[in-house]
Order: C-alpha cells, then structure tokens, then sequence
C-alpha cells in the first residue's frame, strides 16, 4: 500500500492528490456525493463508509476512469477507523432526512448521536482533517462536532464547517427565475444558518435590489422553505439528495482547492466565527476564504438592507438556541 508521500510521487494527473472519506456513503446524498468525489481529480483516494452498502457503492463508483482509488468500508473490521485514517476531508451525510411536516430540528434526536459519534472518531483517527458537516439539523450537529473534538484536545474551528451551499445553489437558481436571467451567472450571498429562518439571503447586494416588494418576498421565503418544496415532492421519501450532492462536491472540492494553496477560493459556510461569537453566536455562516490550513479570512457579511437586518436579528435568536441545544447534548452525553 502507498503511503501519503508515495502516492502523491506516483501521480502524474492531478494538481494534487488528497484522501476524502464519505460518512453515510450508501445514502441519498452519499452515492451521488461519492460519484461526484470520484470525478474530482484532486481526489486520489476516496474512502466510503456506510453502516450497510458502502462496498457495493464503492465497486460501482470504482470502475469511472479517473484517477482515484475506491473503497468501501462498514462498521466490521474496525472499517470506521480504516475509512477516516489518514483522510484529508471528511464529509458526512450519515443520519435521517425529514418527512412531510416534520423540521429539520426533528431530526436531532436521530442525528446528534450519530453525528457525535462519526465526530469521535474523526477526532482519535484524523484529527488534522477538514470535516464538512452535511447531516442535518446543521445548526445543532456543527456545534456538536466542535464539543465533541474539543473535549479530545481535536478541534480546530478554522477546519470544521456547516455545508450550507444548497441555500447558495438554490438562490442562485430562484432568483434567476424571477429576474429571467442566467442562473450560471447569478451570485447570492446567504448568511445566518440552514433552517428556515436562519437563512437569510442578502438580496440587496445583488443587482436586483429594486424587485418589487411582493417578489422579494416571496423570493426570500422560496430561499428560506427551499427545503421543504423537496420534503413535499417526495411525499415521505426523504428530502434533496441530487441537488445536496452538487452543493456538497462543491464545497469540498472549494476545501480541496484551498488546501492546494489556490487563491481566492470563496464560499459561504457555517463555520465558529469570532465576530459572531463575541454577540453570543458561536457559530454563523458568511463568505470564507479557504486556505491550506482551513479558513483562511473570515469576511463581513457586508453593507445589508433594512429588511435583511431584521431577519439576522431572527436568526440570530434562533441560532443562538440551537447551538445550545447541540452543546448541552454534549455535555449531558458524554462519558
Ligand atoms: N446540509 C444540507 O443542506 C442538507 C442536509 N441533508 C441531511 O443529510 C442527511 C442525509 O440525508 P439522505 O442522504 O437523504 O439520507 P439517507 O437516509 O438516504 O442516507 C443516510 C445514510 O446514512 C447512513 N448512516 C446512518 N447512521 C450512520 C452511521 N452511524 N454511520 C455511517 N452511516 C450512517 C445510513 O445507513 C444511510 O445510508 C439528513 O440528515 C438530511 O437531513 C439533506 C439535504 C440538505
Ligand atoms: O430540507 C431538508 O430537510 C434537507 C435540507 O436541509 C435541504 O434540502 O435544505
């Protein structure tokens, strides 16, 4: 087997050659994910787990002609550690999605554990990795990860990050329906956190600020519900896969750009930010600058309208609560 230093000597191919292991890998969200990790070329070693058919997964994602090694690991064999050791990002989509009438909230009595637990071992196996943090309620499930490592002297807030890139996909795409544009071409800041009114889209800096008001609004709300168009469509059967799974590529390959030293590698991700955390919210999502240690500058969220300071003031509130609920399930938990 190549160690790190021989694989990256053995490459001809690649910009550079980096491990990415996907938590929850046979789900909706991990297969599309995995494909997509296996099409990214600075991927040279890509390692799915999944509690059942990450194999099967990964003999199937193998076989694309890329530059990458695939292997599929389950709980047996210590197949966990054998996944995470030694990666250089981790992303995890492991844990429930929602149903019909059901919020992302209520996923966290699923999801903390799970997420605390993948968080774990991440912690004792890669603890210099960058974890890209998908399952959901994301509010609650980063500030777990962020407990969970640092009660391990693991955690590093410049490389633990809330994927909120699906609102950022998703306004992109609305608003170009309302202003009949390019969607390709349509850049939208979304700040705050993944849950309804939390994210909070920043309109005002785009070129459509003069919208009138009933279209903004509804624009707005479209962005914050975005979800839930999805939860509806699929009538019990969970909620965004596909479109997650381009949010997710594309994010971890941006963390994957940044660790290669590339410039200006800009993305929105809910991440600790040390302005926010001095108002008592620890964690919130704005433009990042990703660097080869993580986030490399934390950028303000810029000048905002009337309206967008209002609904930051309401995320705000919200936030603030569901980051105390993914510390104190922490500290009630652990051993
Ligand atoms: N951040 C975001 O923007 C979004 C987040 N999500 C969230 O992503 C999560 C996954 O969604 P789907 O892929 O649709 O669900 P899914 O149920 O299709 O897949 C989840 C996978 O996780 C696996 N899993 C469960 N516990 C595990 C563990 N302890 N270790 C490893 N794998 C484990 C399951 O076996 C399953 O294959 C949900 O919590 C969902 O709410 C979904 C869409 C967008
Ligand atoms: O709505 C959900 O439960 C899944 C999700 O986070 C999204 O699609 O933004």
């Amino acid at each position: 087997m190549f160690n790190r230093v021989a694989r990256r000597a053995f490459s001809s191919t690649a910009a550079s050659n980096y491990k990415v292991a996907v938590l929850g890998a046979a789900g909706g969200i991990g297969q599309p994910l995995s494909l997509l990790m296996k099409l990214n070329n600075k991927v040279t070693d890509l390692a799915l787990y999944d509690l059942r058919g990450a194999p099967g997964v990964a003999a199937d994602v193998s076989h694309v002609p890329t530059n990458s090694t695939v292997k599929g690991y389950g709980p047996e064999e210590e197949g966990l550690k054998q996944a995470l050791s030694g990666a250089d990002v981790v992303i995890i989509p492991a844990g429930v999605p929602r149903k019909p009438g059901m919020s992302r909230d209520d996923l966290f009595n699923t999801n903390a554990s799970i997420v605390r637990d993948l968080a774990s071992a991440a912690g004792d196996y890669c603890p210099k990795a960058a974890l890209c943090i998908i399952s959901n309620p994301v509010n609650s499930t980063v500030p777990i990860v962020a407990e969970t490592l640092a009660k391990k002297g693991a955690y590093d807030p410049k490389k633990l990050f809330g994927v909120t890139t699906l609102d950022i996909l998703r306004a992109s795409r609305f608003i170009s329906e309302v202003a009949n544009t390019n969607p390709t071409q349509e850049k939208v800041s979304v700040v705050g956190g993944h849950s309804g009114v939390t994210i909070v889209p920043l309109i005002s800096q785009t070129t459509h600020k003069g919208l009138p008001k009933d279209k903004l609004d509804a624009l707005i709300n479209r962005i914050q519900f975005g979800g839930d168009e999805v939860v509806k469509a699929k009538n019990g059967a969970g909620s965004a896969t596909l479109s997650m799974a381009q949010a997710g590529a594309r994010f971890a390959g941006s963390v994957l750009n940044g660790l290669a030293g590339e410039a200006d590698v800009v993305e929105n991700s809910y991440v600790e930010n040390p302005v926010f955390a001095k108002e008592g919210v620890k964690f919130f999502s704005t433009p990042i600058t990703l660097g080869p240690e993580g986030v490399k500058e934390y950028h303000a969220i810029g000048e905002t309208s009337d309206l967008e300071d209002q609904l930051i003031a309401t995320a705000k509130e919200t936030l603030k609560k569901n980051i105390e609920k993914g510390v104190n399930f922490v500290e009630q938990t652990s051993k």
